[in-house]
């Protein structure tokens, strides 16, 4: 039985006073979580969210990494930074970077990479576009986008990586895919991991839903048998919503 893990990508939202009042408001409202639970505000809010949640079950996590260790690569951030600055998981491969940051499958392999090496956890995002999805080759894409990031990693490390299924076409649009059109793709990607690593690793592997998860649909989705939590957007910001989720997972 795989532990439900459920995520919030704060995305750029909150000054960092205002990420450590709602990392406070959280950390009252789920005191007793039974899943893993995570929150990922921007890099800037890590240190004030991690001393909010210190002593908590809640962990925290950034929303990118970089592939190097350190060096010439003005404005961005290594595994070690993050880790030191108190960071447990980090998102790699969300399709806004893809669509408006210039990240491809190769950089996604990169950041992973880093990551692991690095004593962090990622959360791997792969997803398709509507045209994709209409034009019928949505198991191209998450299949190629799940083998290119799981690059030249190890069997060891791999069934650590959770993956994160999100449709563009759900992100932000309060277009939820059916919980049947989720945990489908959740099992085309589990099965990617089967042919990669064997099925030992496709069981032990978690597989996220995200896109338009809420207090209203999230029990559906978390109920289905490739869906193993969900990376929450816009939900996460509003206390009340992420109890919930939390609640439908446990
Ligand atoms: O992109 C997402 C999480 O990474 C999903 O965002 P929403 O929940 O706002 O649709």
């Amino acid at each position: 039985m795989r532990k439900k893990i459920i995520a919030g990508n704060w995305k750029m939202n909150k000054t960092p006073s205002e990420a450590a009042v709602l990392a406070s408001e959280i950390r009252n409202k789920i005191s007793d979580a039974k899943c893993d639970v995570v929150v990922c505000p921007t890099a800037v809010c890590i240190p004030g969210v991690v001393s909010a949640l210190e002593g908590s079950s809640i962990s925290v996590g950034a929303q990118n990494v970089h592939f190097k260790e350190s060096g010439a690569y003005t404005g961005e951030l290594s595994s070690a930074m993050l880790k030191d600055a108190g960071t447990l998981y980090t998102i790699i491969g969300h399709s806004e970077r893809r669509q408006y940051f210039g990240e491809t499958d190769e950089t996604v392999n990169l950041r992973t990479k880093a990551a692991v090496d690095g004593g962090l956890i990622p959360i791997v995002c792969v997803g398709e576009s509507l045209s994709e999805r209409e034009n019928g080759i949505m198991p191209e894409t998450v299949c190629r986008q799940t083998k290119l990031a799981f690059l030249n990693i190890q069997k060891d490390d791999a069934e650590n990586i959770i993956i994160a299924y999100e449709p563009i076409w759900a992100i932000g649009t309060g277009k939820t895919a059916t919980a049947q059109q989720a945990d489908e793709v959740c099992g085309i990607i589990r099965n990617t991991i089967k042919e990669l690593y064997g099925e030992d690793t496709a069981e032990k592997i978690r597989i996220q839903y995200g896109g338009s998860m809420n207090a209203g649909n999230a029990e559906e989705l978390l109920s289905m048998p490739n869906i193993d939590g969900g990376l929450i957007g816009g939900a996460s910001l509003k206390p009340d919503d992420f109890a919930a989720i939390i609640k439908a997972a446990d």
